[in-house]
């Protein structure tokens, strides 16, 4: 009996599709080419979807996508799904980013050769039965300077491929490092004008963003050298298109080949396809059988684990949780979870920030998830409109002006590791703690009380003061009421004359009981609640 529905809204690998299938948790339609008002309609049944780069998964689309946990991109650039309407809506967005790596730096590689020795023209011109051999002399690429922009995963095997054929490299990228630059053997440019000041030719290989929008502008184009090659097989809307015909026309460039543009499809009378010198493809790159066959079938194991069992592997909008992180911090959510509900159900409200501190061995995990953990037990806790899940814990709370933070101490004085988590209100703090009894976690610290209970199920929380009898009222009232006790936990603070009863009951108590008791001299606080 299937669970979960996909829908692959783009055409994928069929290998991957039947990755997908052979889930019995899964159902899967396969739907290509909707129209954004047919896939609207549809996708709240679902809670996967696979994409490529046509569908395009907007703010609209996650509104009505009622039940959607997860997408797969199969394939590297996902601005063709709203990442912020995503987190917003607690959606994970998943990526393939290395099953097409080799295929577009060899279909870039590919349009930077044939641009050089003018293919498309030539061959155009022998299909239609004219032998010229004097209008397509070529350059040749050994000794050119090349500018990469872009030293990921493609930047740096069109690098090895240059490399390989004389091209001196000089590459820019705010993430490359001398050391790796030095084991390149690339020139590393400190900025992207430094890196096309003087090139014969530049190619892209970074994602579109607000900052590269335009990164080839028309003063970097007209640095590079007379004459210079401009190749595109990253995304549209990197290259000021405008300006690149206009320095075409001028002459300063002699060609450029481009496999996406700002518009895709490009309108039919678009300028540059005027341009004598050029290549142009429609949005190829990773077109090839082995690139699709790794990213379907990647994208396939990646929404399957992650719907199944709850494994995040190449998550753009959240930290990734392995089979292996799972099974290591796997306890420790369930603890995190716990400790963030209960300090929502005992704590104050509107708080102004969360500290989450991590002593012992515990500070060595991950703790960036169980953090976020700790915030999504406690945002839901609170019972917030918004749901709360992993993914949109930290924007939900960033809405909420909630200030997060984290520290970890290697050594934990009383216990031998500690997860203790506070909220802080106009200066004052409250705390809950929790740590292993063996495999066992259990909550140890509430509200300055050492206690010791379960973090899961029904429970009921006394403070009173600390006096003779007020255990044995709680007994016998829940005994009259049919409240089974299943654990008890008492702690006094003999300096405030206070006292904390957590009773873990087996069902939940009735209002008219919570009201009794509360309205019993002494008692000065009753929560009922479920962890
Ligand atoms: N044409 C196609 O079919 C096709 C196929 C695959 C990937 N792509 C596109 O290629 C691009 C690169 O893919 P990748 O797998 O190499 O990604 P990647 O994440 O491995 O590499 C991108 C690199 O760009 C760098 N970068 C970011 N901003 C920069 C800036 N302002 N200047 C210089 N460098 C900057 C990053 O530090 C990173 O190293 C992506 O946009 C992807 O969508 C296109
Ligand atoms: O799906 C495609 O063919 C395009 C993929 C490519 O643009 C990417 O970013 O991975």
């Amino acid at each position: 009996m299937a669970t979960y529905r996909v829908l692959v809204s783009d055409p994928i690998s069929e290998k991957g599709v039947d990755a997908l299938r052979t889930a019995p948790e899964i159902q899967v339609d396969v739907n290509t080419g909707l129209k954004p008002d047919e896939l609207l309609a549809i996708i709240g049944d679902y809670h996967g979807l696979v994409v490529r780069s046509q569908t395009k998964v907007t703010p609209e689309v996650f509104a009505a996508a009622k039940n959607l946990k997860a997408i797969g991109r199969a394939g590297v650039g996902v601005d063709n799904i709203d990442r912020n309407a995503a987190t917003d809506h607690g959606v994970v967005v998943m990526n393939t980013p290395s099953g097409n790596t080799i295929s577009t730096a060899e279909h870039a590689f590919t349009l930077m050769l044939s641009l050089a020795r003018n293919i498309p023209q030539a061959h155009a011109t022998v299909i239609a039965g004219k032998w010229d051999r004097k209008s397509f002399e070529g350059v040749e690429m050994n000794g050119k300077r090349l500018a990469i922009l872009g030293m990921g995963r493609i930047g740096t095997e069109f690098a090895k491929r240059a490399q390989a054929f004389g091209m001196h490299v000089v590459a820019y990228d705010p993430f490359l490092t001398a050391a790796r630059a030095q084991g390149l053997k690339v020139e590393l440019a400190e900025t992207a004008d430094l890196a096309l000041a003087g090139a014969d030719v530049v190619t892209l290989h970074i994602p579109l963003t607000d900052e590269t929008n335009h990164i080839l502008n028309k003063a970097r184009l007209s640095s590079m050298n007379k004459g210079a090659l401009v190749v595109n097989c990253a995304r549209g809307g990197l290259v000021d298109e405008a300006a690149a015909k206009e320095l075409l026309d001028s002459g300063h460039l002699a060609g450029i080949a481009l496999d996406v543009y700002e518009v895709e499809p490009p309108p039919a009378d678009h300028p540059l396809f005027a341009a004598k010198k050029a290549v142009f493809t429609p949005h190829l790159g990773a077109s090839t059988a082995e690139a699709q066959e790794n990213v379907g079938i990647e994208v396939a194991y990646q929404l399957k684990d992650f719907l199944v069992s709850g494994e995040i592997r190449n998550a753009v909008n959240m930290p990734n949780l392995d089979a292996k992180t799972l099974e290591s911090v796997g306890p420790y959510l369930n603890l995190a979870t716990a400790l963030g509900k209960l300090l929502a159900k005992i704590g104050p409200g509107q708080v102004d920030a969360l500290r989450v501190s991590y002593l012992g061995p515990v500070s060595e995990l991950d703790t960036q998830l169980v953090t976020r953990t700790v915030l999504t037990g406690y945002l839901s806790g609170a019972h917030h409109e918004a749901q709360v899940n992993l993914v949109n814990a930290p924007a939900v709370a960033k809405a909420l002006g909630l200030q997060i933070t984290e520290s970890t101490v290697a050594i934990a004085t009383n216990w031998t590791e500690l997860i203790e988590v506070s909220a802080v209100k106009g200066g004052e703090t409250f705390t809950v703690a929790g740590t292993f009894f063996g495999n066992a976690p259990r909550i140890v610290h509430i509200l300055g009380h050492n206690v010791e209970t379960n973090t899961s199920g029904q429970f009921l929380f006394v403070e009173n003061d600390d006096r003779p009898g007020v255990v044995g009222l709680l007994g016998s009232s829940l005994g009259t009421a049919g409240v089974n006790i299943a654990n008890m936990s008492l702690s006094r603070n003999k300096s405030l004359s206070r006292a904390v009863t957590v009773i873990e009951v087996d069902s939940e108590p009735p209002v008219s009981l919570l009201e009794t008791l509360r309205a019993t001299p002494g008692i000065l606080r009753v929560l009922s609640f479920g962890l």
